[in-house]
């Protein structure tokens, strides 16, 4: 097993328990990452400047390292190429910071030929701007290995360039494919409800549990990468429902671009499950679903959301009332599930169904015949039929999105 010495941030200014979520957080991403957490320092924010780690903290984790002979020290906060090469050097231990740390994560998450380019696209993206650094360091000072970049040369930051255009058209492609799938989809009158909410909230053991399916789920951070999708029959109608990539926290543009084409099975939705673990207190809550809305915002518009609080069996029933009633805008429409035991589900589906895209109900009436036949088997396809009437005219009644109803009217014309 890897090891590892966590440098963890404290800052005096914010409250507490914000300060407990990062904290604990860091651990459990190393521990999601196979690390065994040997240790954990706190860097202190002095007031009025910025993370500072002083020559002694340094010395300090200099003399951890020698005892405890940890593969890695991790940093919660971003550090430049500069600070990671100053204190590796002093250290002699590689520094990675919770950056690389998630995309260590990804990276051995990552199955699939598309989730693996999406990881690939992620880890260059963070180079980048770093290569040209480290390299005018390495010309100073030869040390092969360090950030597994010895021996590059000048062309480094052109060939990382290269190499991301590549995986980029290769992505679109396969984001191409995926469009036309869902635009046939939409087409066909299904409606799209995508999962989404922080790491571990519980989204697939929610998707497994309503459409019966085996997505794995694990008591991990970022267990699923890649979005998968199945039918749901909600109330009569029947839905498409996807389960995608949890949200983190301050989870940096160049990782939100990479994994842009999983986002967009949410940005598409007509209705989003917004998942949230209710086990957690209360700030935690809140602190996770202002992430979550603030990763959605931009692109979520007239899109409806569901707010599922999960993992009610863990918690008494006035601790949920408490938690429902105190999050506001912040927890629209709010539903009460356990996806371990099914519990709320009924209403969960009642809640999708009122927010689903509007369907009509008519009645229609045309003549007996083949062409008449081919339509009423459409309208089985696309609507849900109430009663349907054979003999010299087909009567038929039945709810369908109110473009399906537009051209069946039209239709029906040209028969009478
Ligand atoms: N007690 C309890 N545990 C739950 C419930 N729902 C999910 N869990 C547990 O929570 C953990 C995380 O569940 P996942 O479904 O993997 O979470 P996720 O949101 O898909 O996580 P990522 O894919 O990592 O973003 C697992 O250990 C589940 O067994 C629930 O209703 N009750
Ligand atoms: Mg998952």
């Amino acid at each position: 097993m890897k090891s590892a010495i966590l440098v963890k941030r404290n800052d005096p200014r914010s409250e507490d328990e914000k300060n407990m979520l990062q904290l604990n957080e860091l651990r459990e991403l190393a521990e999601a990452a196979g690390y065994e957490v040997m240790c954990e320092l706190t860097q202190t924010r002095h007031p009025d400047r910025k993370f500072h780690l002083g020559r002694g903290k340094v010395d300090e984790l200099a003399q951890m390292v020698v005892h405890l002979k940890p593969d890695k020290i991790i940093f919660h906060n971003p550090l430049s190429t500069m600070q990671i090469y100053n204190i590796s050097e002093i250290c002699r231990c590689e520094i990675i910071d919770k950056f690389q740390l998630i995309l260590e994560i990804f990276a051995t998450r990552a199955t699939t030929h598309r989730s693996k380019l999406q990881v690939e696209l992620a880890r260059l993206q963070y180079e980048l701007p770093r290569a040209r650094a480290v390299i005018s360091i390495l010309k100073k000072d030869e040390r092969p290995g360090f950030m597994g970049l010895g021996g590059y040369e000048d062309s480094y930051a052109q060939d990382i360039k290269n190499r991301m255009t590549r995986i980029r058209s290769e992505l679109e492609t396969i984001q191409k494919d995926n469009e036309a799938l869902r635009i046939h989809r939409h087409s066909k009158g299904f409606s799209l409800v995508a999962l989404a909410g922080y790491t571990n909230a519980g989204k697939s053991t929610l998707f497994n549990a309503l459409v019966d399916e085996n997505v794995e789920s694990k008591d991990m951070l970022f267990t699923t990468l890649l979005p998968t999708t199945r039918s749901l029959n909600v109330e009569g109608r029947d839905v498409l429902l996807t389960d995608t990539v949890g949200f983190i926290e301050d989870l940096p543009h160049w990782m939100v671009d990479a994994f842009r084409s999983t986002l967009d099975e949410i940005f598409l939705a007509d209705v989003v499950l917004l998942v949230v673990d209710s086990s957690e207190d209360l700030e935690n809550i809140r602190k996770k679903l202002l992430v979550c809305h603030e990763t959605m915002w931009d692109q979520l518009q007239d899109v409806a959301i569901v707010t599922v609080f999960n993992k009610i069996d863990l918690i008494e029933e006035d601790e949920l009332t408490e938690r429902m009633s105190s999050l506001g805008y912040l927890a629209p429409n709010p539903v009460a599930v356990s996806a371990k035991s099914g519990f709320g589900f009924d209403e969960l589906k009642a809640q999708i169904h009122d927010l689903l895209p509007k369907w009509e109900r008519i009645s229609l009436s045309f003549p007996m015949s083949e062409k008449a036949m081919s339509i009423v088997a459409w309208i089985f396809d696309e609507g849900l039929v109430h009663n349907i009437k054979y003999g010299k005219d087909i009567s038929i009644d039945f709810e369908a999105r109110d473009k399906i109803i537009n051209k069946a009217i039209s239709l029906a014309a040209e028969l009478s």
